[in-house]
């Protein structure tokens, strides 16, 4: 699949938020979830953002991938300025570069594995035996390719989530999101789904941003962003789970 460069007014990162506002109505009061929140993403790392619960960051993850409109400041992906864009390009934009893995799996109860995986690629256009054969080297991937043909039924949660990674990564997206991709799995799968989430950035050099208030996923990421009330209180990169140098969001 063509990969879009990224332009170089953004020096490099593949995503950019400026300014960011979100507010949401909480009764008659609105409630201001994003205050003002500046940042840049880079391709090729996997990307933390950690905080307590209610501090914004899946509001944040919804701005930056094009799911929410911010009510002030602007977002550029890719080097497209998705703030102001149309709806249906922004529904273009996420079929074509992003891929999404949330807490629930959010697969179809009827479909097998490799059903799922295909799915989405018909959406993009690919030939039926095109979408089969990318769909089986995505589950080979997550190391699924025993259990294509199996149901969610017929699946452990780690497993769920694995075909759930699968189906974001057969289309090859640039910008792979995660809202909380481990929180309702044990210790053991929830490291096998990190690790997938680490390999798929440093191999593919896909941008990979990962929001999760699990503190056991702080060491495998290579930057983590640390939110508080609606703004990012700390950043830094590491390796090794260990600090290495402070970033500039
Ligand atoms: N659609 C919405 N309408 C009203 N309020 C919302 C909406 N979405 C989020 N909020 C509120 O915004 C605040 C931040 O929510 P958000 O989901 O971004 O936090 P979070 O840090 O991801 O939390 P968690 O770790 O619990 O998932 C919360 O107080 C939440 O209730």
């Amino acid at each position: 699949m063509n990969r879009i460069p990224v332009r170089s007014q953004d020096h490099g990162a593949s995503l950019r938020g400026e300014g960011l506002v979100k507010n949401f109505a909480s009764g008659a009061v609105q409630v201001q979830v994003l205050r003002g929140l500046s940042l840049t993403i880079d391709p090729g790392e996997l990307t933390l953002v950690s905080g307590p619960s209610g501090c914004g960051k899946s509001t944040l993850l919804a701005l930056l991938s094009g799911l929410l409109r911010p009510d002030a400041g602007e977002v550029h992906a890719l080097g497209e300025k998705l703030s102001g864009s149309s709806k249906q390009a922004l529904d273009r934009f996420r079929l074509q570069h992003t891929g999404f893995v949330f807490q629930g799996f959010n697969l179809f109860p009827a479909l097998t594995a490799s059903e799922q995986v295909e799915l989405p690629l018909g959406y993009l256009g690919l030939r039926r035996e095109e979408a089969r054969d990318r769909a089986r080297e995505a589950l080979e991937e997550v190391g699924l390719g025993q259990r294509a043909a199996m149901r969610p039924e017929q699946l452990s949660g780690g497993e769920k989530q694995r075909v759930a990674i699968a189906r974001a990564l057969a289309k090859s997206p640039q910008l792979l999101f995660a809202d909380e991709p481990t929180s309702a799995l044990d210790a053991e799968n929830g490291q096998r789904v990190i690790d997938l989430l680490h390999r798929i950035a440093r191999n593919r050099g896909t941008t990979v941003l990962c929001v999760s208030h699990d503190p056991r996923l702080v060491r495998h990421a290579d930057r983590v962003l640390t939110m508080q009330d609606g703004r990012i209180e700390a950043d830094w990169r590491q390796r090794n789970g260990s600090p290495i140098e402070e970033a500039h969001a």
